[in-house]
């Protein structure tokens, strides 16, 4: 998988040098790089914004840098890459976009900033590739980066080769529409809270069974509207 980033604050994403993506990187599992998007500009003042058409408060970012930036990724032309552009307007980041996401060869991600980019750029791609506009969820934020970090991480982590255990994978929440059960190690006894003798018991059916009413008992008292009829009449 490569993955671009186009930011006007590249060093945001130098934290992709460690961890598991970093691992990942060096294994050449993952190709990332950031892109500067001022260095598509060439006025004096490296200007990205500009006031909106209609009024209102606010800058919006310019169009012009955004196509040099992207062209310089994806060429003139068509382009198999998909375009996810970070906005408060965008579809919900999900666990199954993740998956989504971690099944593409090339992503190209837009992060925007002010109030955000010129929708233009936008309509444009579309005629050229995949563009999906992806919200991180219902609150607003300064910028697409934070966004484009955790999309990054959610969806690297589902690369093939880049978690070390692909089992650890599978019983996380929402991997399959619930919430996860609860964990516990060693000690058996800490501050006079036990670990639920089930689990000390060696009983892998009693263990899956316990696992599973703790995923649904705490997806009802969580998040309810996760739960669906299929998800109940399994049980
Ligand atoms: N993904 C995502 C997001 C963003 C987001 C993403 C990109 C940009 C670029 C600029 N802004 C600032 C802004 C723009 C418009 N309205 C309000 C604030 C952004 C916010 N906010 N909340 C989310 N869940």
């Amino acid at each position: 998988m490569r993955i671009d980033i186009v930011t006007i604050f590249p060093e945001f994403f130098s934290v992709l040098d460690i961890s598991l993506l970093g691992k990942a990187r060096q294994a050449g599992i993952i190709e990332v790089a950031t892109h500067d998007l001022r260095t598509h500009t060439h006025d004096r003042h490296r200007t990205v914004d500009d006031t909106p058409y209609g009024g209102g408060a606010g800058m919006v970012m310019k169009p012009e840098p955004w196509g040099e930036a992207i062209d310089s990724i994806v060429g003139p032309a068509a382009s198999g890459a998909l375009l996810v552009v970070p906005s408060p307007a965008g579809e919900p980041f999900t666990q199954a976009v993740a998956r989504e996401l971690a099944a593409e060869e090339h992503l190209v991600f837009a992060c925007g900033r002010y109030e955000g980019i010129d929708q233009r750029v936008a309509d444009h791609y579309a005629t050229r590739m995949r563009v999906r506009l992806i919200s991180l969820g219902d609150y607003v934020l300064n910028g697409g980066e934070v966004a484009v970090m955790a999309m990054i991480e959610a969806a690297g982590r589902l690369v093939p080769g880049v978690v070390g255990n692909p089992e650890s994978l599978v019983e996380e929440s929402h991997e399959d529409g619930l919430l996860e059960y609860p964990s516990y190690t060693k000690p058996a006894v800490w501050r006079d809270l036990e670990v639920p003798p089930v689990l000390l018991s060696g009983n892998h059916g009693a263990v899956a069974a316990w696992r599973r009413d703790q995923q649904i008992e705490r997806t009802r008292r969580v998040r309810p509207e996760l739960l669906d009829d299929a998800t109940l009449l399994d049980d």
